[in-house]
């Protein structure tokens, strides 16, 4: 549906974006990640037709895309982007913002398409309150109804639930993917949080200084990350001596997650506690081991400076010796 072919953007004289390459088939869910400024809302900008790229081509089937330079209206009509800065009316109210590109030609099909909007974005009872009344939160819910109301087939996401409060996200998150998934609408979703990226993508491209470090199946990019960076991108990780926990003798190091380092207190190894951080069903225990700092989850407190033996789960060891 999208083929984005050797793409490189400079803003003046820094370049931004080296050499991207990569496509989409309809109805798929696409998470860019990688650190802060590595890229992600540029690459959103050049697809959605906002900025001209330096080298390569865009393609939306086998029409190509020219950009800014060549269209009257910047942006392509079967994409919507959805920016970190949401432009909404402030002081019209939250259904005529989300109905504003509707057709007036039939008052009771714009009512109920304004309706179903609101109900996906949970903004029911905001219908009639106008936007500069709207907390933060809100607003980008509005912006995310007015993206969806035209029907893209395309859908870019900028940090899409960034202002949005935990108690919120998770349904909002559940309510956009399952409108998504029934009207085959696909997405690219530019992200930090790891939630929007594991449940609901099916594919994950890593950014890092402007070009893509890998492009996989989300669930295979967790479970194996090719490296430490991108296993970070998932949050906490471990780095250690493969040795350590193996019979391999070479001096290689292994991913561990937290949930897959166990106390054991049968074990050789030991780990001195530093901190203990609580996460509601369980703690992040912070501790030092062979001169590093691991993490592991615990379902108890453990506390400074106890010592304790720990080991690394089967399932993660098999994954590793599968690896090598
Ligand atoms: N309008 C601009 N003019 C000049 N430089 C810019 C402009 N917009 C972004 N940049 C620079 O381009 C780089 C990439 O920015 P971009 O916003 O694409 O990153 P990002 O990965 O989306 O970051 P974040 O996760 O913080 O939103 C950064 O170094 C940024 O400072």
């Amino acid at each position: 549906m999208l083929t984005i072919q050797n793409v490189s953007f400079a803003y003046e004289t820094q370049l931004v974006l080296k050499n991207i390459s990569f496509s989409i088939k309809k109805g798929e869910h696409i998470a860019l990640i990688g650190a802060s400024g590595c890229g992600k809302s540029t690459l959103l900008k050049i697809i959605y037709g906002l900025l001209q790229v330096n080298e390569g081509t865009l393609f939306w089937e086998k029409e190509e895309l020219l950009g800014p330079l060549y269209n009257l209206v910047p942006g392509h009509e079967n994409m919507k982007y959805l920016s970190q800065g949401f432009e909404l009316e402030p002081y019209r109210s939250v259904s005529e913002n989300i109905g504003q590109y509707l057709s007036n030609f039939e008052p009771k099909t714009k009512q109920n398409r304004v309706e179903e909007l609101l109900e996906i974005v949970e903004m029911m009872d905001f219908a009639n309150t106008k936007v500069e009344n709207l907390s933060g939160g809100q607003k980008q819910r509005v912006a995310l109804a007015k993206a969806l109301a035209k029907r893209p087939e395309l859908l870019l996401l900028d940090e899409p639930f960034h202002n949005i409060d935990n108690f919120r996200r998770s349904s909002l998150r559940r309510n956009l993917f399952r409108y998504l998934n029934r009207n085959n609408i696909t997405s690219i979703t530019a992200t930090h949080d790891k939630t929007d990226i594991l449940s609901f993508t099916d594919e994950t491209i890593v950014i890092k200084q402007g070009e893509i470090l890998t492009k996989e199946e989300t669930i295979t990019l967790y479970n194996d990350p090719p490296n430490y960076y991108v296993a970070s991108l998932f949050g906490e990780v471990n780095e250690i001596q493969t040795s350590l926990f193996t019979d391999l003798s070479d001096d290689s190091t292994m991913l561990v997650y937290p949930h897959e380092l166990k106390v054991d207190t049968a074990s050789k190894l030991k780990a001195r506690v530093k901190n203990a951080y609580f996460k509601g069903n369980h703690y992040l225990i912070e501790a030092v081991f062979n001169n590093t700092i691991i993490f592991f989850e615990h379902h108890a407190k453990l506390k400074s400076p106890e010592t304790i033996g720990i080991r690394v789960t089967s399932e993660a060891l098999s994954r590793i010796k599968d690896k090598n």
